[in-house]
């Protein structure tokens, strides 16, 4: 509904009123003796007619002609006054009136026939002419019975034709306020509106009904829902008719506000996530309205009602409907309300018993309010600049559709036949200019459409807050392992993506264009709908900033990560976490984690105990891990990790993308350096998952998304992701979850240093340096942490706190160095957690301490001197480190030299395998390339030909391809200096 009201539309409005009460006065005060009236003699002297002898006129002439018909009339003007001052617009003028005029009919034939010898006036009965000449017809032929029903029928019918079902919906609401049931409107339409009332109805059928129900009553109530369901399809109907109405009634208000807007049933639709809705509301409003409504009549359709108003994911399936103009209105509160309860009821589930509590969603900030109708006049004004545009370039293309999200609208361009889509695309920039855009993104053609989508950033910007996609998304979240509610894409559908699924993801972009704020809205979403029993976290943060906010997590398996030597060991540690659940499962006879989680502990004893041969003791069977949660391991800038141990690094992140999956551990990889030394073929080729915010030019784009138009996003979260399996880039505007949010939901959830579950043995693992420290009798890998790091440990231990203070005034240094030192004895396991205002607990004694630093190779090495208490995973949780295959482990401690040195053996031998197959992998992908711009290059020849302008774009190509060249080769070259460098690293190790 348009705010601003028109003069003249409320002035013919008002006089429509007033008319109407003097009909309404004329007719109630009608007096037959009153002139012109002749049934009764001698006719009255003085007009007893409250509106005088025009009035008296006016209710004569109607009762003669229509009887009792004459005050269903007078009462039908009341009610065309009534919706105009209430600036209700009326589509349809034509189709109304014409059921209006058969349902008058209907009641003056049926007022005919059922007051035969009664009459309000004239001579002919209580139906006037009109009745008593349908009555004389229809009873030569009928007879009454026949008549009457015919007279029914024709009542009946010119009300759903005038006024769309909304009588008899009124009705259903009053016999179902007071609780009767409504035999007349149907045994349908009161189960429907019982069960949901009407709203909720068109709320859950436009996208937004959870599956919660379902879940919390069983599978029971299945058929008894199906049932109601099918009812409900009926009411459904009516419920979108109204809206559709509702649209077509504020679109009107659109055309007549907008008159010089020339030739209006040309003009786009605009589709809004809401139009989306009313779209598909249209689409089962059917006959009555629908197919009157001819194609390109956007603007018939109007502004949706409550029901388009609440949803966003029910996409219509036929385009044909999204002629809507739709505004998208608040969601209803109980809607909000419900979602809330159900995210409440998530942690009810029962494969996971946990005492996790999921965040509620009122931490998190609602959606921001914005202007509908101001940005639909925006994107209405810009399709008609496009086209403009085109013509301006002898282009004869229409904009038939846009699609509006938070940040950018995409006009769908249709093309008339005969005209190269090349020529659409080679105006990508001269678009941009006169839209006034930084840049514009050209999709040709829309996946699945024969149509060509304009990417352009709207004039105000909207954010996407991780509350509302929640919000709009629950039901098909709910049905994830792991949601990750990424943002909303270019039509406002909230893009959300089941991490399971991916099962890895690469997240690319220069700096400062939201790569951190999406991997925080990750972690929230992991936040807000699993508990630690479900999914654990490993959290890499070179930057040491980015990530530390979440160290109070219960989610986190080891604090978090800061060295990135220690970042290698833990990749290298899920590789063998992956392998020991390989065999866990395999034992099992599963083939994925979610699969072993479903199994009841006899049907897994059992199953192992059948792939072992022999019964297990209850002391092995304690150790077997009943539930294997999740692991999903975030990192926030690989380029870092790949500085310090690129070819290792590489190999763990390949063996685990590879593999992973069924097992559940998943990778989310960032990177400010989309290059190809960062990004290397064989881990981009592992990670179909991608997300690129912008990046500087089109070989990053390239590098991280195989393709150009990363280089044209807006920044701040404007994204492309790229689905696995797919080569679809969709277009996104990534949720913002801000630091106040994230400390009001980690401050829920978190939990003290003493209750942490960290993995033990992540807790006690070894860098590599540390390793061969270890193994070499020194301790050198104590010097491989800081020069004063000895030093600071023996004032530590001494000292018996673990404070950065303490350290600052007893070593002379800044508070920086000292905090790192800190930070490198916790992960040691030297200290202990983080101990608020606390200093931390010192986790080993001076003896201890001492036969570390003196190298004696008897001394346990510092991180398994003594794990901090809260590093071991508490009894009703089963660790994972305690597979029953692991139970020799102590026995074996002796030979692990021996096997360590195997073990690297057999690496170096699996490293020769994987550099033949990364030769021939990247020669491979080289070709790949080489396709594609072979492909490009034609389709830019044929281009050329015919337009000047594409010499330089294919110029470009060639560039970006010699860059890409130039940096494959770069990259190999890095490739090589690093396996250069590493015996060097060995020396200075073996050296220490
Ligand atoms: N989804 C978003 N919606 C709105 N604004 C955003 C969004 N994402 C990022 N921004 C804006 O961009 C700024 C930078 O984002 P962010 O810190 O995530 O960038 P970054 O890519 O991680 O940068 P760096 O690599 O330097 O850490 C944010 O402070 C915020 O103002």
């Amino acid at each position: 509904m348009f705010e601003e009201r028109s003069p003249k539309f409320d002035v013919v409005a008002l006089t429509l009123a007033a008319v109407a009460m003097l009909v309404a006065i004329a007719l109630v005060t009608y007096d037959p003796a009153d002139p012109p009236g002749g049934s009764v003699w001698p006719p009255a002297e003085q007009v007893h007619n409250a509106c005088g002898a025009a009035g008296a006129w006016v209710a004569h002439s109607l009762i003669e002609m229509l009887g009792l018909g004459a005050y269903y009339a007078g009462g039908s003007l009341a009610v065309v006054a009534g919706l105009l001052v209430g600036r209700r617009r009326i589509d349809q003028p034509v189709v109304r009136t014409l059921g209006w005029t058969l349902s008058l009919v209907g009641v003056s034939t049926a007022a005919a026939l059922l007051f035969r010898g009664w009459s309000p006036g004239p001579l002919v009965g209580a139906g006037g002419y009109v009745g008593a000449m349908a009555q004389a017809w229809l009873g030569a032929n009928f007879a009454t019975a026949g008549s009457l029903l015919i007279a029914a029928v024709m009542l009946v019918a010119g009300l759903l034709l005038a006024t769309d079902y909304y009588v008899f919906r009124a009705a259903a609401h009053t016999a179902n306020a007071s609780g009767k049931t409504l035999v007349a409107a149907g045994k349908l339409t009161q189960a429907a509106t019982e069960r949901l009332g009407l709203q909720e109805f068109a709320a859950k059928r436009l996208g937004r009904r959870t599956d919660l129900d379902a879940v919390a009553a069983g599978e029971d109530d299945d058929a008894e829902e199906e049932d109601a369901e099918a009812s409900d399809e009926e009411v459904e109907e009516d419920e979108y008719e109204e809206d559709e109405e509702d649209e077509a009634e504020d679109d009107e208000d659109w055309e007549y506000e907008e008159e010089e807007d020339e030739a209006e049933e040309e003009g786009p639709a605009v589709t809004t996530p809401a139009g989306k809705l009313a779209g598909a509301a249209a689409a089962v409003g059917g006959m009555i309205a629908g197919a009157l409504r001819g194609k390109g009549a956007a603007e018939e359709a109007g502004v949706s009602g409550e029901a388009a108003a609440v949803g966003s994911d029910a996409a219509p399936a036929e385009p044909a409907p999204k002629e809507a103009v739709a505004v998208k209105k608040p969601k209803p509160k109980s809607d909000r309300e419900e979602i809330l309860e159900s995210l409440d009821a998530a942690d009810q589930r029962t494969e996971f018993a946990s005492d996790y509590e999921l965040p509620p969603l009122d931490l998190l900030l609602p959606a921001d309010e914005i202007s509908y109708d101001q940005h639909e006049k925006e994107v209405r004004r810009k399709a008609k600049i496009l086209e403009k545009t085109f013509q301006s370039f002898n282009l004869n293309v229409k904009v038939v559709e846009v699609e509006t999200g938070p940040v950018i609208s995409q006009y769908e361009v249709e093309l008339e036949p005969g005209l190269r889509l090349s020529k659409i695309t080679g105006l990508a920039d001269d678009l941009a200019i006169a839209l006034r855009a930084p840049s514009v993104r050209i999709v040709a053609p829309i996946p699945g459409k024969n149509t060509v989508g304009i990417e352009a950033p709207n004039d105000t910007r909207q954010v996407v807050r991780l509350r509302e996609v929640i919000e709009e998304t629950d039901g098909q979240a709910r049905r994830m392992k792991i949601p990750i509610f990424l943002g909303k894409d270019v039509a406002g559908n909230p893009m959300v993506v089941d991490m399971a699924a991916l099962p890895h993801l690469l997240i690319a972009g220069r700096t400062g264009t939201g790569k951190s704020v999406c991997l925080n809205s990750i972690i929230t979403s992991i936040l807000m709908t699993r508990g630690p029993d479900e999914v654990r976290m490993l959290m890499i943060d070179p930057k040491m900033v980015e990530l530390s906010g979440y160290r109070k997590l219960p989610h986190l398996m080891h604090p978090v990560v800061t060295d990135m030597k220690k970042a290698e060991a833990i990749l290298g540690w899920a590789v063998d976490k992956m392998e020991e659940r390989y065999t866990l499962l395999a034992r099992a006879g599963v083939r994925h984690v979610s699969t072993y989680n479903q199994l009841t502990e006899e049907e897994l004893r059992e199953r192992l105990e059948s792939a072992d041969g022999e019964r297990m003791d209850e002391a092995t069977w304690s150790l077997v891990p009943k539930q294997l949660p999740f692991i999903v391991i975030v990192a926030d800038e690989i380029a870092d990790l790949m500085m310090t141990a690129g070819k290792e690094v590489e190999t763990h992140i390949i063996r685990l993308a590879q593999k992973s999956r069924a097992v559940g551990i998943h990778l989310i990889l960032a990177t400010q350096k989309p290059t190809v030394d960062v990004i290397t073929g064989l881990i981009k080729s592992n990670l179909p998952a991608r997300i690129a915010f912008q990046v500087a030019s089109r070989t990053d784009s390239r590098v991280v998304l195989d393709e150009m138009g990363a280089d044209k996003l807006l920044g701040n979260g404007d994204m492309l992701f790229l689905s696995p399996g797919t080569s679809m880039l969709l277009r996104g505007q990534g949720t913002y979850v801000s630091d106040d949010e994230i400390t009001r939901v980690v401050d829920f959830v978190g939990v003290g240093a003493d209750d942490q579950r960290f993995a033990t043995e992540l807790m006690t693992l070894k860098t590599k340096e540390e390793q061969e420290a270890v193994e070499a009798g020194t301790p050198g890998m104590l010097k491989n942490r800081d020069d004063l790091y000895e030093a600071a440990v023996d004032v530590v231990v001494r000292e018996g706190r673990g404070s950065v203070s303490l350290l600052q005034r007893c070593l002379g240094i800044g508070y920086g160095r000292a905090a790192r030192l800190i930070d490198f004895m916790a992960e040691d396991g030297i200290v202990g957690e983080y101990n608020g205002s606390q200093a931390r607990e010192v986790m080993i004694s001076t003896e201890e301490w001492e036969a570390m630093s003196s190298g004696d190779a008897e001394a346990p090495a510092a991180p398994t001197i003594k794990a901090p208490p809260s590093a071991a995973a508490p009894a009703d949780i089963p660790s994972e480190d305690a597979a029953p295959w692991e139970e020799d482990e102590a026995e074996e401690e002796d030979t692990e030299e021996e096997d360590a040195e195997e073990e690297e053996l057999a690496d170096d031998e699996e490293w020769v395998y994987e550099e033949v197959d990364e030769d021939e992998e990247e020669a491979e992908g080289d070709e790949e390339e080489a396709d594609d711009e072979e492909g490009e290059w034609e389709y830019e020849e044929v281009d050329e030909e015919e337009e000047v302008d594409e010499e330089e774009e294919d110029a470009e190509e060639e560039d970006s391809a010699e860059e890409d060249e130039a940096e494959d080769e770069e990259a190999e070259e890095w490739d090589e200096e690093d396996e250069d460098e590493e015996p060097e690293g060995n020396r200075l190790a073996d050296s220490a």
